[in-house]
């Protein structure tokens, strides 16, 4: 059964968030030297028995979204891979299409498991050369093979992978061991241990010429499609073909334990909260706070821009990856927060992330020194707004402060209001929105 989204026989278009710019700025730096076809095989036709939970990993969501739709979009982002295979139990077809649907993946190939990784594996590698029906297809120079729950992988190690795997037929990532490999005797006695320094943990992604994988996995027995862990393996014992091995960077690891769907959702946070945009409306007292803000926040390690408005030159920021601050002064102003978030979800921008928008209230009004004077009804809009937004994935939280005219007083309400923010924009949690927190 294959399921097809998109043109695969097409070039493939970018993915959501690559651009055709970021595209063309590496043929221009000669940075996409692949000039042969390749794809990629995902792997997810696993049951996550180690995770000790219900749901497969690869189908486990956090920050609204499936583990599996992350690999999905590391693949999609790399403008020179031009096809890619999913594999998925039988029984989980339907949710895959869902996720492939609700998050625009696109140019994906769904294909079903088997019963095990090398079984499923190799149906996606078959998938690539024939149809359901048998009918040959254009069979891609390289094949990538990438476990679906190892979401993270950068463009310049998949490019190390794919050339070494065209030049010697296959090639693979390694990482340093962590422990030392010991085998036991059949009483549970050490048998002997081995030096450490000589060997590796062996990790994904590897790369194939396509031929060399497929025949392989043709001429290999039934206790290596049973019982064998290594791709690399197959290709050596059944084509002669010596893989180079090349060390990758310690985020290649795989989810395997529920623990790790945590780190991996913290690592998704932490690029998520790089930078932030502040909108100032333009005023002058506005301004002058945006840029406490954004020298505070970059002592955080928080990138910081400010701006005016999101419109004009401005809206660009709306497709980067950023985070919203508004500032308002005074005046009732949540209109504002509004405005910026309709054009987040103008920009479809909390498609594959949420997205935060923090509201600052700066209240300079005189008669209010005790910083204990209520806001009308502004907390009852502000919770009404960010429960609106949170079911489009947009995260608003609030932060009132004070003016004061003695600087040390001022200088730490800014600081503050720099360490909430900061704080807000990495945990974002959907818990706090529409809170309208004091500084
Ligand atoms: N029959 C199988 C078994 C595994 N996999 C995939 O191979 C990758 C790596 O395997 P592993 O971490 O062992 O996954 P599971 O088999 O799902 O986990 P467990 O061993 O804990 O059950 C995963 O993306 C998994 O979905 C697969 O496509 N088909
Ligand atoms: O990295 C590997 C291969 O080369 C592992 O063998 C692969 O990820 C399979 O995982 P598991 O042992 O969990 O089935």
């Amino acid at each position: 059964m294959q399921e097809e989204t998109g043109d695969m026989a097409r070039p493939v278009e970018p993915g959501h968030f690559s651009t055709c710019e970021s595209r063309l700025d590496k043929h221009i730096a000669g940075l996409c030297s692949v000039d042969f076809p390749v794809a990629v095989v995902l792997p997810a036709g696993g049951s996550g028995e180690r995770t000790g939970l219900l749901t497969p990993k690869q189908f486990c969501t956090f920050l609204n979204r499936p583990l599996i739709s992350y690999t999905i979009q590391t693949f999609e982002r790399v403008p020179w891979i031009q096809s890619i295979v999913v594999v998925v139990a039988k029984e989980r077809l339907d949710l895959m299409m869902d996720i492939i649907h609700r998050f625009h993946h696109r140019n994906v190939l769904v294909v079903h498991g088997g019963s095990t990784r090398h079984r499923s594996i190799f149906n996606g590698v078959r998938a690539l050369g024939e149809g359901e029906d048998g009918t040959a297809r254009v069979k891609p120079k390289v094949v990538i093979i990438h476990d679906a729950v190892r979401p993270f992988v950068e463009e310049d190690f998949l490019l190390k992978i794919t050339m070494a795997a065209k030049e010697q037929g296959a090639a693979g990532a390694i990482r340093p061991l962590v422990s030392t490999v010991i085998a036991t005797t059949l009483e549970g006695y050490l048998d002997h241990s081995l030096e450490r320094t000589k060997y590796r943990a062996s990790e994904m992604p590897q790369g194939f010429i396509y031929d060399v994988i497929y025949q392989a996995y043709q001429r290999c027995s039934e206790s290596d499609f049973e019982f064998g862990t290594e791709c690399l393996h197959l290709a050596l014992q059944y084509c002669g073909t010596n893989a180079k091995l090349i060390e990758g960077p310690p985020t290649l690891w795989k989810v395997t334990y529920k623990r790790d769907l945590a780190a991996a959702e913290s690592i998704v946070k932490e690029t998520l909260s790089q930078s932030a945009c502040v909108v100032t409306g333009g005023s002058a007292q506005a301004t002058e706070l945006a840029n406490a803000l954004q020298r505070s926040m970059s002592a955080l390690d928080m990138e910081v821009d400010v701006i005016s408005d999101l419109i004009g030159d401005n809206a660009k920021s709306l497709s980067k990856e950023w985070n919203f601050i508004q500032v308002s002064v005074n005046s009732s102003c949540l209109s504002e927060v509004g405005k910026t978030l309709s054009a987040l979800e103008e920009a479809d921008r909390a498609l594959l992330h949420p997205v935060v928008i923090i509201w600052v209230y700066l209240n300079v009004s005189e008669n209010d020194l005790s910083g204990n004077e209520p806001m009308g009804g502004e907390p009852a809009a502000m919770m009404e707004l960010a429960t609106g937004a949170k079911l489009g994935n947009i995260l608003v939280y609030g932060i009132q402060l004070h003016h004061s005219k003695e600087t040390t007083l001022w200088g730490r309400s800014v600081e503050r209001v720099a360490q909430m923010s900061c704080a807000l924009i990495r945990d974002r949690s959907p818990a706090l929105t529409g809170q309208l927190l004091q500084a």
